[in-house]
């Protein structure tokens, strides 16, 4: 099988490149990368006023398999990510039961192989059960293949665990993926913790619940050289955190989700739980921050911690449903509506936030379109206007407060090892 993309405007973190050029696939591989390429291929692509980028990784995401596949499945899951423009994804380990042994991981790599038409990899749990108590077996999982640990959904509370647990990773060379919430803190919160919020009658979560955990894991990241990697930052004290860290050559990276830089808690509908997440929308200043950091290049991710429920789970009142909303197939647009439109990123560093420094943190040879390297590419087309339609998800997820927005930016082509996994019907 061979591919010609014609005519796009290749961005590649790797190579530097950022201008006109063909691409030639062959196989699974990247062959040639020229200004014209005159050679015959089976299937020519004109990628004409498009985005060509390195295939995107999404570090964050729920597959909600085993135990929750009402919600989700690795191949609906794998499907959206397709949708979305993504060729990796990692699985987040608060399934049923918890991915935190081998078996768990070996079931999710192997279910993946089998159906899944990009590449999905499982992280795995810190302690057995998320229970907090005791650590699973880090390093046999990561002997497995899992290429990063994590509690998410929840903090290791218990800081003396949490810090071993950043010596095992660190000796077996994974970064620790840190979800920040002190849980004594959260007092019950729904939302952010602001006047909007309470006036509407919903209990509040304070930035602290976050910026004390995001604090203390960066200082036992300093006491055991642990690659610590922050998820979903929504304050402005987590962007101040990393800054510090960074400075101070602590190995930390941090990520933010689309959702935490295009909203804030004043769009939230008391009525309706597809503004509920965790953590919770912010406000005004915490999504500056946000934005300022990373045009700064202090964040380095934009992961979506897509997170599927049911219909009926989101139905419920605000204080009963469950925290999360899906991402996977709304990113590019509102990365490039909200972020690159509005000039706070250049598509370069779309294409490094999004494809070369999830694969960096991972160890992945990927985000990169250079010869020779693996086919995972993504064809964007950032000027395509349309509105957000959540019943043109392949999730199983509707949970968007997203639907019905009209975004720019939308993902054309999908490819994955070398195979078109996705095409939008209009290129
Ligand atoms: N983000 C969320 O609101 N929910 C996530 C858990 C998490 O990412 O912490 C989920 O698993 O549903
Ligand atoms: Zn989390
Ligand atoms: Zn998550």
């Amino acid at each position: 099988m061979s591919i010609l993309i014609k005519n796009g405007r290749v961005i590649d973190p790797d190579t530097r490149k950022d201008g006109r050029y063909d691409i030639l696939i062959e196989e699974d591989k990247i062959v040639k990368v020229d200004q014209e390429i005159k050679e015959e291929a089976e299937e020519v692509i004109d990628a004409e006023g498009c985005y060509v980028m390195p295939g995107l990784i999404d570090l964050h995401v729920h597959l909600r398999d085993p135990g929750q596949t009402y919600k989700e499945t690795v191949e609906t899951g794998a499907a959206a990510a397709a949708h979305g423009g993504f060729t990796t994804v990692l699985a987040m380990p608060n399934t049923k039961p918890v991915t935190d042994d081998r078996l768990n991981i070996r079931y999710v790599h192997n279910k993946a192989k089998a159906m899944a038409p990009i590449h999905v990899l499982q992280a795995g749990a810190i302690t057995k059960g998320q229970k907090g108590k005791e650590l699973a077996d880090i390093d046999s999982m990561v002997a497995e293949g899992s290429p990063a640990i994590s509690e998410d959904g929840r903090s290791v509370m218990d800081s003396l665990l949490c810090k071993e647990a950043m010596k095992i990773a660190a000796e077996c060379g994974v970064p620790v993926m840190a979800h920040c919430e002190d849980i004594d803190l959260m007092d019950g919160g729904v939302a952010n913790d602001d006047e909007y919020i309470r006036k509407q009658g919903l209990r509040g979560i304070s930035n602290a619940v976050e910026d004390i955990i995001a604090v203390r894991d960066v200082m036992l990241a300093g006491e055991t050289g642990a690659h610590l990697h922050l998820c979903h930052c929504s304050t402005y004290g987590s962007v101040e955190i990393v800054r510090q860290a960074k400075k101070h050559g602590i190995n930390v990276t941090a990520e933010v989700c689309p959702h935490h830089f295009t909203l804030t808690s004043k769009d939230v509908d008391a009525g309706d739980a597809n503004y509920k997440m965790n953590p919770p929308l912010r406000t005004k200043k915490d999504v500056e921050a946000l934005k300022r950091g990373l045009r700064d290049d202090i964040m380095d991710v934009i992961a979506t911690d897509h997170a599927p429920h049911s219909e009926e789970e989101k139905r419920r009142s605000f204080t009963a449903a469950p925290f999360g909303i899906v991402g996977l197939e709304t990113a590019v647009p509102l990365t490039i509506s909200e972020l690159v439109e509005k000039e706070y990123l250049t598509p370069m560093q779309m294409a490094e936030k999004m494809s070369y420094n999830p694969a960096k943190i991972l160890g992945l040879d990927k985000g990169s379109l250079a010869e020779g390297k693996i086919a995972d590419v993504v064809i964007i087309d950032p000027n395509e206007e349309y509105v957000i339609d959540k019943n043109t998800f392949a999730s199983k997820g509707r949970n968007t407060p997203f639907h019905g927005r009209t975004v720019r930016g939308k993902v054309k082509v999908t490819i994955c090892d070398g195979k078109v996994v996705y095409k939008d019907k209009q290129i």
